[in-house]
C-alpha cells in the first residue's frame, strides 16, 4: 500500500572514516516483499531505523509514499510510525506476565483504542496466527508462539508497512518456517509492503527480491535494477 523511495541517504557517526549508511537510490514499490541480508556491521539496523522513522538520516530523502519522513520532527515520526508501520524484532517484545491477548491489545489500550471492534480484531488475528487460546499466559507459550503472537500485535492497526527484524532467528527451524509464511502470507492479504532483515534463507527465497547491504551500501544493485 505504501511505495519506498530513498534518496541520497546517509548516516555518519563522528569518528568514522566512512558512512554506516550510503544509499544513493533505492525504490522498493507498494506491497513488495523485500528481504534485507548483510553481514554483522553492514547496517542493516541503522537501515531499519531510519525507514521507520527511529533515527533520521544526517541527509537525504526517506519518502514512504509522498511523505519525507526524514524531514518529520521525532514526536511526527513516532505519531506516522505508530500509525503506519507493524514491527517484528527478533526477540519478540512481548510481557510474559500478560496473556496473549492482552499483549496484543496493549499498544491500543495505552491509547485508549482497544474498543469492541478493536477487540474483535485481535481475537481474530490471533486465530490467524494460530493461537488457540487468546488468554492462555505468555509465559507458557513456545517460542515460536510467541512470535505469532507478536506478528498479530504488529497488525493490529492493520498498518500499510510491516517492518521485520531477523525475525526467525531465535526460532527453531519448524518454527521459523511457519513464522516466515505467516509473515508474507499475512503481508500480502493485507497489501502491506514487507521488509524484512534476515539470515534465512528460507524467508528469503520467498520474498520477491532481497538487497545485500555491505559496508553501508547496497551490493547487489545491478542485479536488483538499482543504483547503490
Ligand atoms: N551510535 C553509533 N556510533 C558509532 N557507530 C555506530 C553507532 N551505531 C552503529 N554504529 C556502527 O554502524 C555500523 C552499522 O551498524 P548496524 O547496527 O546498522 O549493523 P548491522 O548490519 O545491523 O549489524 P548486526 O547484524 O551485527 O546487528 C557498525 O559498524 C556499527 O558499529
Amino acid at each position: 500500500m505504501l511505495a519506498l523511495t530513498l534518496d541520497q541517504v546517509r548516516v555518519s557517526y563522528p569518528g568514522l572514516e566512512t558512512p554506516v549508511l550510503d544509499i544513493r537510490s533505492l525504490a522498493i514499490a507498494a506491497e513488495e516483499c523485500v528481504a534485507v541480508t548483510g553481514p554483522s556491521g553492514s547496517g542493516k539496523t541503522t537501515l531499519v531505523n531510519i525507514i521507520t522513522g527511529l533515527a533520521r538520516p544526517d541527509q537525504g530523502r526517506v519518502l514512504w509514499g509522498a511523505e519525507d519522513i526524514a524531514a518529520l520532527p521525532e514526536a511526527r515520526r513516532d505519531r506516522w510510525r505508530a500509525e503506519t508501520v507493524g514491527l517484528v524484532m527478533q526477540d519478540f517484545h512481548l510481557f510474559e506476565g500478560l496473556s496473549a491477548l492482552d499483549n496484543v491489545l496493549l499498544p491500543a489500550r495505552l491509547r485508549r483504542a482497544a474498543g469492541r471492534d478493536t477487540v474483535d480484531h485481535a481475537h481474530a488475528l490471533l486465530a490467524r496466527v494460530g493461537i488457540k487460546r487468546a488468554n492462555q499466559s505468555t509465559a507458557t507459550l513456545s517460542r515460536g508462539e510467541m512470535q505469532r503472537v507478536a506478528v498479530a500485535r504488529a497488525l493490529l492497526r492493520r498498518p500499510k508497512v510491516l517492518i521485520a527484524d531477523e525475525p526467525t532467528a531465535s526460532l527453531d527451524p519448524g518454527h521459523g518456517a511457519e513464522v516466515a509464511e505467516l509473515l508474507l502470507s499475512l503481508a500480502r492479504e493485507s497489501g502491506a509492503t514487507l521488509i524484512a532483515v534476515s539470515h534465512d534463507e528460507r524467508l528469503i527465497k520467498r520474498m520477491d527480491r532481497s538487497l545485500a547491504l555491505s559496508a553501508g551500501r547496497l551490493a547487489n544493485a545491478a542485479f536488483a535494477g538499482l543504483a547503490a
